[in-house]
């Protein structure tokens, strides 16, 4: 028995999708013209598949699980159970006009052309707000729409926002925010189960792990106190004594972004010879 995954053959998740099973210990032969492959060191098999394909075989029970934009699932999929959030492709679906449309509200879309890979979530956003369109739907470079005729609006995906600004249109409604997740079939059976419980736990470590750095540093004994009431997010640090009397090696575990934060009033405070170290692996 073998859990079938699936993850996207090509485009925007296939690297990152591959890299967090590395990371979760699992090693793929990695064939690029092949599309299933199987894991070495663990019950798994991998098929590469279109992103938008992957819904309809969670459905049918061909994978068990799969690595899929939410967005997609939103799209497509809103039966499918999510287990887990992953953390990359991180990105929005969102409604954009022409820089140069007077944009006030949602109603301004009122009888309008909106062009989108997407026709599913813009159909229902636009229900929910009592909004009639009428839809284009395309498969890609949705963006150009406007610009060629084809439509007043657009709905796509936005990250950082440079395809709107590169093709003169503005972001104007968010529909939705969505990052890669692990998506399971219904018709899993109790055996996989049991295997997506282990990857499950070995994909927390490695995303508790990303989120996290491992942080060290001098301390003259008078400043502990003060040093620790600055350390966010730890239990219990450790302090250890220096060879040098007077002065102790203060250790912890820290949100990464935290960091930055207190770096100047741990210097301020009186710590020295601060390492950040990265973790691999972070059991909680
Ligand atoms: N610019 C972006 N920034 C961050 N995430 C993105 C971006 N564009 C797409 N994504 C996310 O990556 C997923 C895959 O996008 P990609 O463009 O590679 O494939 P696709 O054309 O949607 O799918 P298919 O595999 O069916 O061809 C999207 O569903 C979305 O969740
Ligand atoms: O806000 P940005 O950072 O510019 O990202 C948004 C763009 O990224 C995606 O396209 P992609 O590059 O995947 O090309 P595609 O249309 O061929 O899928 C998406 O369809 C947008 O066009
Ligand atoms: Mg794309």
């Amino acid at each position: 028995m073998k859990l079938k995954i699936a993850i996207q053959k090509s485009g925007r998740l296939n690297e990152d999708s591959l890299n967090i099973l590395k990371d979760c210990g699992i090693s793929i032969d990695n064939g690029k013209d092949q599309l299933k492959a199987s894991a070495r060191n663990f019950p798994m098999e991998v098929f590469y598949l279109r992103n938008g394909d992957i819904p309809q075989y969670l459905r049918d029970g061909v994978v068990d699980v799969a690595i899929i934009g939410e967005n997609v699932l939103v799209e497509k999929g809103e039966d499918l159970r999510i287990a887990e959030k992953l953390g990359f492709s991180k990105c929005r679906v969102s409604l954009a006009v022409p820089k140069s449309t007077k944009y006030k509200s949602i109603e301004d879309l009122q009888g309008k052309r909106i062009a989108t890979s997407y026709p599913n979530t813009v159909e229902s956003y636009l229900n929910k707000k009592g909004i009639k369109a009428e839809l284009h739907i395309i498969s890609g470079s949705v963006e150009i729409a406007p610009n060629i005729g084809l439509a007043d609006a657009i709905c796509d995906i936005v990250s950082s926002g440079s395809t709107l600004f590169k093709n003169n249109l503005k972001e104007v409604e968010k529909i939705l925010t969505s990052e890669a997740v692990l998506a399971v079939s219904p018709k899993i059976g109790s055996e996989e189960e049991e295997v997506l419980a282990q990857l499950q736990f070995r994909i927390r470590a490695v995303l508790s792990a990303r989120l996290s750095k491992y942080v060290l540093m001098n301390v003259p004994n008078d400043s502990i106190d003060k040093i620790l009431t600055l350390l966010p997010g730890m239990r219990s640090p450790t302090v250890l004594p220096l060879a040098e009397e007077g002065w102790s090696s203060v250790h912890t575990v820290i949100n990464k972004d935290k960091f930055w934060e207190v770096i100047d009033e741990l210097r301020q405070a009186g710590a020295e010879g601060i390492l950040v170290c990265p973790i691999e692996k972070m059991v909680i």
